[in-house]
């Protein structure tokens, strides 16, 4: 029979287990418990726990630890990280209806910016991604090959004339190559004051994912306490951000309308599509200008989803190439016998040059550029493997734990290119897939990303031996990294020397023949 009279331990039991029980009922939806993680803290859930830097081996460290899914909350918001290939691809691909909005939307919505491709979903997204799709992706994306090729000669040249300021010329080229194909504009040097223009919206886009926009998302909705806005000062905050954003939308649109009127637009994004409208007698003043705004919101968005991700896969490649010699000469081997040395690499090279496409995929997978990939959105409720997965949980792919598990790549602590080629590689390609992305939100600029690896790095190999400086201690320098979503290598001092005489004349030659 059960004894009523208890001990102070008894009583200390039932207290932290009454409490567990309550914590427990509180992680689970009808019966059905949310995935297993960390246990979080009241209000603020697992925020301390996630670190702020160096977080790879702690989401690691997790999903040793609780399995294919981790559970978190971060200030209310639940963020779910699937650490499986068959996850993802069960969620983000097979159910992606449900699994391809974005989070934190709230402040966005406040912010008015129902107009940017990468946070608006349904609908509105379909339309703007069909927009980008039919001017960048599959076939489409083989016309701006004409100017890739002609940015990866100026990056040749830039290097040969000014070896020492690699992350400038980085810089310049990813810059140069969308700003191209979006407005037909060329960049003419990584201070060009166009790209400080375009780069005011990146910090602005940071608070937006901010704490502060967890704490609004969570909130009622801002739109109903307009009092409470402007005596908070937030008002001023958010017309901040929606100032720059519009900013970065109307200028380099109306730079490029002027020159179409003045006759001098390079073919582009804005000019073929305005041209495309242009061509449609059928279409109502009111209807030209609808899809006018389509394009020109569609057009601001290329350069931030552009620039970032090219540039850290290029900063990779030259430290990876630096601390890879072997590589490096195999893959100049492979150049010398298609161009018998005697010039740069073409787009109709590309078929007989696999080992450059093996090792952009070891590059895209080595340095993972986003080890969680974008974030995602779960639109409503669901239930997967007897797990409760809420509707509004934010959801990130654990690309990271993906790319370094061994039954997939062998030696993943290696920087091995062969690993993609020929039969063999057909697996460690299929997986690569998903550094892309997922479902409806799969990156629309895959195509012209992959063509512009290939002439880039291919005309890069061809001319140039790249070294890393010894440091005065007589060590090779260490590959370090910037913290956030997008992984920054931080570039050590390199050598980049023409390969020979006759390659530096070739650079010259070549350089002379675009002008
Ligand atoms: C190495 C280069 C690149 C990598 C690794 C990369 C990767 C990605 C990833 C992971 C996403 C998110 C997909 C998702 O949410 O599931 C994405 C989205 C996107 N990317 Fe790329 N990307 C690269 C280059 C480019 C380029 C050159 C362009 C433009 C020509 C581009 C345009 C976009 C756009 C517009 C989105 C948003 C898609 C949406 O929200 O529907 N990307 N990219």
């Amino acid at each position: 029979m059960l004894s009523l009279s208890l001990t102070g331990t008894d009583g200390a039991v039932l207290t932290v287990g009454g409490a567990w029980i309550l914590y427990l009922l509180s992680r689970a939806r009808g019966g059905t418990p949310l995935p297993p993680g960390p246990r979080p803290l009241p209000l603020v859930g697992n925020m301390f726990q996630i670190p702020q830097k160096d977080e790879w081996p702690v989401y690691e460290a997790w999903a040793k630890k609780y399995g294919p899914i981790t559970y978190l909350t971060m200030l209310g918001t639940p963020m779910i990280v699937l650490n499986t290939l068959k996850a993802i691809r069960e969620l983000l691909d097979e159910r992606s209806g449900n699994y391809s909005n974005r989070p934190l939307m709230a402040m966005k919505e406040l912010c008015d910016l129902d107009w940017v491709l990468t946070y608006v979903s349904g609908e509105p997204h379909r339309i703007r991604r069909g927009t980008v799709q039919r001017y960048f992706s599959g076939p489409a994306s083989v016309k701006h090959r004409y100017h890739q090729q002609e940015e990866s000669r100026i990056l040749v040249a830039n290097l040969l004339a000014r070896p020492d300021s690699l992350e400038d010329h980085i810089k310049q080229h990813t810059s140069s190559s969308i700003l191209l194909g979006t407005y037909g504009y060329r960049v003419s040097s990584a201070n060009d004051p166009v790209l400080h223009e375009m780069e005011r919206s990146f910090k602005q886009a940071e608070k937006l994912n901010g704490p502060l926009a967890f704490l609004i998302e969570i909130g009622p909705n801002l739109k109903n306490w307009p009092n409470l806005l402007s005596l908070s000062g937030l008002n001023k905050y958010l017309e901040e951000i929606k100032t720059v954003f519009t900013a970065c939308r109307s200028d380099p649109f109306t730079r490029t309308k002027e020159l179409i009127n003045e006759g001098n637009a390079a073919p582009c994004f804005v000019s073929t599509s305005l041209d495309d409208i242009a061509s449609e007698p059928s279409l109502s003043v009111a209807e030209a200008k609808k899809k006018e705004e389509l394009v020109e919101d569609c057009a601001s968005v290329m350069y931030a989803a552009a620039t970032d991700s090219s540039t850290a896969t290029l900063r990779s490649f030259f430290a990876l190439m630096a601390l890879h010699p072997r590589v490096m000469k195999r893959a100049q081997g492979d150049i010398d016998r298609i161009t018998e040395g005697e010039r740069m690499p073409t787009f109709d090279d590309w078929e007989n040059l696999p080992y450059i496409n093996a090792i952009f995929m070891e590059v895209l997978r080595y340095n993972t550029v986003t080890p969680l990939g974008l974030p995602h959105a779960v639109l409503k409720d669901d239930v997967y493997n007897g797990m409760f997965i809420p509707g509004g949980s934010m959801i990130v792919a654990n690309l990271w734990i993906i790319f370094r598990d061994p039954e997939i790549f062998v030696d993943p602590d290696v920087f091995n290119p062969d690993r993609f080629l020929g039969e063999k590689g057909a697996r460690c390609r299929e997986v690569l897939n998903i550094t892309w992305g997922f479902g409806r939100r799969t990156c629309p600029g895959r195509q012209f990303a992959e063509a512009a690896l290939f002439i880039t790095l291919s005309s890069v190999i061809a001319c140039f031996d790249i070294k890393p400086k010894i440091t005065t201690k007589g060590e090779v320098p260490e590959l370090k990294f910037d913290h956030g979503f997008i992984r920054r290598p931080i570039i050590f001092p390199i050598s980049i020397t023409p390969r020979s005489k006759k390659w530096a004349e070739i650079i010259e030659k070549e350089k002379f023949s675009r002008t």
